[in-house]
């Protein structure tokens, strides 16, 4: 405690209503005392102005951990357990606070001996508490102690002295069970009786049985000081102080404070030094306790001696001088030894003197401090007798509380579930609400998207619109182009029909001039492909012009490619344009080339005509030419060749035949074999064919086309070979086909390749019939007689009256003819057996042609006869129709004999009126006609003389000079 004057301690304690007497050194204490208290109780009372830390001005009993435990409330919260873990001091701790406060009160003590400090003993140091607004405010050791990093065992909301929670503790310990407080912490909160005080209060207790004793003339100093020998410091000192009160206030006069004091240090020094003593620690040993050894005894030596460190360790003590044992006769020595433990047992005399002086002051002392005590004591039991019915209405409050608490939790129950449940609920209408939210997000996003959409299709159909307009714009101009381009084409139309037109122009003139032959032919021929070429070019123009018209209609999409189109075609037509400058200057010149080449071409034609009617002349106009058949698979021998004919041989030239006969065989007689040779313009074997045979016939057929009477006969007996070798099978494609069909192949196909030359030829065939010199139309089912006139007698020019005449402009129109021939001449037949072999048959052929570039004309005949069986009838004994038939036969045929005598024999008058035959034939025998006749020759041996009398008639024929052809024109 801090020096306070006098005049400080009297100012305070008047302030407080105490009545103040004179201050002296044994007043001072009590009044000090008193002043300290007075200070605490101004700390309690500015600490409930300025309020505790702990806002509670009162400790809720139900808070505490016992209540707390008995209400079995909810875990705590993180305050409780904090105020809780304030309660649970370990033991280490609070022997530490009380060590610390012992050797506080003991530097306290020595402090005050050493500086004379005139602060008593007892009083409690005054320390600040700086972590307190209050920090001004003094406290007691404890809240020094708690101040210095001790654990809080006070609460600040209740600052109450020490005794007076020491008496509070013991009884709320009491109240929960607590047998030891002093062991025990106090449950409440805010509320810690320390063990220092709980050892106060034992002390108090002690005190005041001493007090009781001494009050019962029982006082005992010594088992005093053994009770209080385990108290700090100053409490001894209180206790002497109370002691010295109650001596003084029993009317003691005979001590004052300073001798009580004075002892009371030496009392306390010595414990202090004992207690080193007991703890191994060498003691000092001052001049006092040298002077007060020798007063101790016997038992002081003794001690000295038993003592192993004190003696011998101490300085200049008595057994400094060493444990020396004494020869026994050393009397000097001995009677030292005995002169020393005399004067300790002197001092130790001296020593337990004044100790026993000191232990009556501390009685005095704490007798004075037991009248404190005990003042102190009955006011606390009012403040706890106080506390104790305010403890009760607490525990009637708490039990209030509590069963409002059990409401409250029960209710607090209930709306934690009635919570958990609007929790729930609170949740799945989040989980709701964000689904809902989600949704909403999402319709507003395709909501948004639709938006986008939608501007965007507003945006495009602007644009479309836009571009609808710009299309309708550019379909304006295009159409405005298309009628400039079909302008353009009908123009190009026109120039293309002009040019059509000129070129049909320039093709009829070509046509014209189609008669030359040679380079100027190809020339001409190249430039049509040329013309073929620009019609091909014109072709692909009128295409592409149509593909312009259909890319028009495409318009928007294909305006690009339009427009190349039209600029193509330009281009086109400008080439072809330029083409056409060409052509024209092209075909100008061809012109003139085509003028010298028809001149030439038709130079050239007359000179083909004239040298081929040279070669025919030189040929003869009348030629023979015989042909033997090969066997019949009816007639042939097993074994015997076809082809082989063992009574004939063949020249090598084709010229010669040469047939054995037996001449002279008669009776049994063995006739001669004779060789009976004929040499012919040709000599056809049996190996052969038609085509072989109409090759050497073909130049003839040419020579009717250039306007020349050709007569071509057959002549031979029935079954030789005349009408294959003149007509064949009726078929066209048959390669057996005879004479008649293939020149009417060559007619057509040589009147089509004149005509390129200008020649424009028209053919008119008819088919008759001599008949026992009847004239018969076999493509005509009239029965009109035919009469033949004679037109022109110089030209021997004849008519046919009654006579169907044909024209004919293909093979097909011949073929049809010959099938119609042949049905008339099959129905005949039936009428007449053997009719076919009994008649004459004449196809004739009229050709007309007319060149239309130089306008030359010719006019030749083609008669293609097929002659009656030429056997003698006599011969074969006929009679009645067939002798009729046979005699006609041989009329014609020897009018026709006669008719080729009288031409070899040039003489005047020819007689062609002798038969019908030959009168048909007048204009194709003789001067402006060619005439071939075939022999046909059978291969069978018993037609040998048959065959020798055809070659004869044949060879006397051959004789004949039909004089040199004239063309008919
Ligand atoms: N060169 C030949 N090659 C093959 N067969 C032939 C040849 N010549 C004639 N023949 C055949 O001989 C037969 C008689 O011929 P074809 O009728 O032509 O004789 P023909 O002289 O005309 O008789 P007819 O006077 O009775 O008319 C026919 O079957 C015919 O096919």
């Amino acid at each position: 405690m801090e020096n306070v004057s006098d005049q400080e301690l009297r100012r305070l304690l008047s302030a407080k209503g105490h009545s103040i007497g004179p201050i002296t050194n044994t007043t001072r204490s009590i009044y000090q005392k008193l002043y300290t208290k007075l200070l605490e109780e101004e700390d309690r009372a500015i600490e409930v102005k300025l309020g505790s830390p702990i806002q509670s001005p009162k400790p809720d009993p139900a808070d505490t951990p016992v209540l707390r435990n008995k209400l079995k409330r909810s875990p705590l919260t993180d305050d409780e357990k904090l105020s809780e873990a304030t309660f649970s001091v370990p033991e280490e701790k609070k022997k530490k606070v009380d060590e610390e406060e012992v050797r506080e009160d003991r530097d306290d003590i020595n402090d005050n001996n050493n500086n004379n400090n005139p602060t008593p003993p007892h009083h409690t140091p005054i320390i600040r508490d700086t972590s307190h607004p209050t920090s001004n405010i003094p406290t007691t050791g404890l809240n020094r102690a708690r101040f210095r990093g001790i654990p809080t065992y006070v609460a600040p909301s209740l600052r109450r002295s020490t005794i007076e929670r020491t008496a509070l503790s013991k009884k709320l310990a009491e109240e929960a069970g607590e047998t030891n407080p002093k062991k025990s912490s106090l449950r409440v909160p805010g509320v810690r009786v320390t063990e220092t005080s709980a050892s106060l209060k034992t002390k108090i207790d002690a005190a005041e049985k001493a007090e009781t004793k001494q009050t019962r003339g029982l006082s005992n100093t010594n088992k005093l000081n053994v009770t209080m020998g385990s108290t700090p410091g100053y409490m001894r000192a209180t206790s002497s102080t109370l002691k010295k009160d109650s001596k003084k206030d029993a009317g003691s006069k005979k001590t004052d404070m300073n001798s009580t004091r004075t002892r009371m240090r030496r009392s306390i020094r010595l414990a202090a030094r004992r207690s080193i003593r007991r703890a191994g620690q060498p003691t000092p040993v001052t001049k006092r306790d040298k002077d007060y050894i020798p007063k101790v005894g016997g038992s002081a030596i003794r001690k000295a001696k038993d003592t192993p460190s004190a003696a011998p360790k101490s300085k200049g003590g008595p057994a400094a001088s060493g444990k020396k044992k004494r020869a026994p006769w050393d009397v000097k020595g001995r009677l030292e030894d005995v002169t020393n433990l005399y004067s300790a047992l002197k001092v130790e005399k001296e020593d337990m003197e004044e100790k026993m002086t000191d232990l009556e002051a501390d009685v005095e002392q704490k007798t004075e401090d037991l009248e404190i005590l005990k003042i102190e004591n009955d006011k606390l039991k009012s403040d706890l007798t106080s506390t104790t019915e305010q403890l009760s209405e607490v525990n009637m409050k708490c039990h209030e509380q509590q069963f409002k608490l059990d409401e409250a939790v029960v209710e607090r129950n209930e709306k934690v579930a009635s919570y958990e449940r609007v929790k729930r609920e609170r949740d799945e209408l989040e989980e709701d609400f964000s689904r809902t939210k989600s949704k909403m997000r999402e319709a507003e996003n395709r909501a948004d998207d639709l938006e986008r959409d939608l501007r965007r299709a507003n945006n495009a159909r602007e644009e479309v619109e836009e571009n609808l307009a710009k299309s309708k714009k550019h379909v304006g101009e295009l159409d405005d182009k298309i009628e400039e381009l079909k302008q353009d084409i009908e123009k190009l139309n026109t120039t293309i029909a002009n040019k059509d037109s000129k070129i049909c122009e320039i093709e009829r003139i070509l046509e014209k001039e189609r008669g030359e032959k040679g380079d100027v032919h190809n020339v001409l021929r190249r430039k049509e492909e040329h013309i073929e070429h620009l019609d091909s070019k014109i072709a692909s123009l009128e295409k592409t012009i149509k593909d312009l018209n259909e890319t028009v209609a495409e318009k928007n999409n294909k305006i690009d490619s339009l427009e190349g189109n039209l600029s193509k075609e330009q281009r086109n037509h400008r080439d072809i344009n330029r083409v056409l400058s060409d052509r024209e200057s092209q075909i100008c010149d061809l012109d003139q080339k085509l003028a010298v080449c028809t001149e030439r071409l038709l130079a050239g034609e007359k000179l083909r005509r004239k040298l081929h009617n040279t070669i025919q002349e030189l040929k003869g106009n009348i030629r023979v030419y015989c042909r033997v058949r090969p066997f019949l698979s009816s007639e042939v021998i097993t074994g015997q060749p076809t082809h082989e004919i063992p009574q004939m041989d063949f020249g090598k030239d084709n010229s010669n035949i040469t047939i054995s006969s037996l001449q002279g065989e008669k009776l049994g007689r063995k006739g001669e074999l004779l060789n009976n040779s004929f040499n012919f313009d040709h000599v056809f074997g049996p190996r052969h064919t038609q085509e072989d045979t109409f090759a050497e016939v073909s130049g003839l057929v040419q020579s009717a086309l250039d306007g020349y009477n050709v007569c071509i006969f057959a002549y031979g007996q029935t079954g030789s070979g005349k009408t294959h070798t003149m007509q064949g099978p009726i078929d066209p494609t048959s390669e057996y086909r005879g004479i008649i069909p293939r020149a009417m192949e060559q007619v057509f196909k040589t009147g089509e390749e004149m005509a390129d030359q200008g020649w424009n030829y028209v053919f008119t065939a008819s088919f008759l019939e001599i008949y026992n010199e009847n004239l018969h139309d076999l493509i005509s089912s009239s029965d009109s007689k035919i009469e033949i006139k004679l037109v022109n007698e110089k030209s021997r020019e004849v008519e046919v009256t009654n006579v169907k005449s044909i024209i004919v402009q293909n093979c097909y129109d011949v073929h049809e003819l010959l099938l119609k021939a042949n049905k008339n001449r099959t129905v005949a037949a039936t009428k007449c057996n053997e009719r076919s072999s009994r008649s004459h048959s004449v196809f004739r052929l009229k050709i007309e042609g007319k060149n239309t570039k130089n306008g030359d004309t010719c006019v030749g005949n083609l008669n293609l006869v097929d002659l009656a069986g030429s056997e003698r009838v006599a011969h074969s004994g006929s009679t009645g129709q067939r002798l009729k038939e046979a005699q006609a036969i041989n009329t014609s045929l020897s009018e026709l004999g006669n008719v080729m005598m009288a031409l070899q024999e040039k003489k005047t008058h020819i007689p062609y009126r002798n038969s019908k035959l030959t009168y048909l034939l007048c204009n194709s025998l003789g001067g402006n006609s060619k005439t071939l006749m075939f022999v046909n020759v059978s291969p069978l041996d018993k037609h040998t003389n048959e065959s020798i009398n055809s070659l004869r008639f044949a060879s006397k024929v051959n004789k004949v000079d039909l004089g040199t052809a004239k063309k008919n024109k």
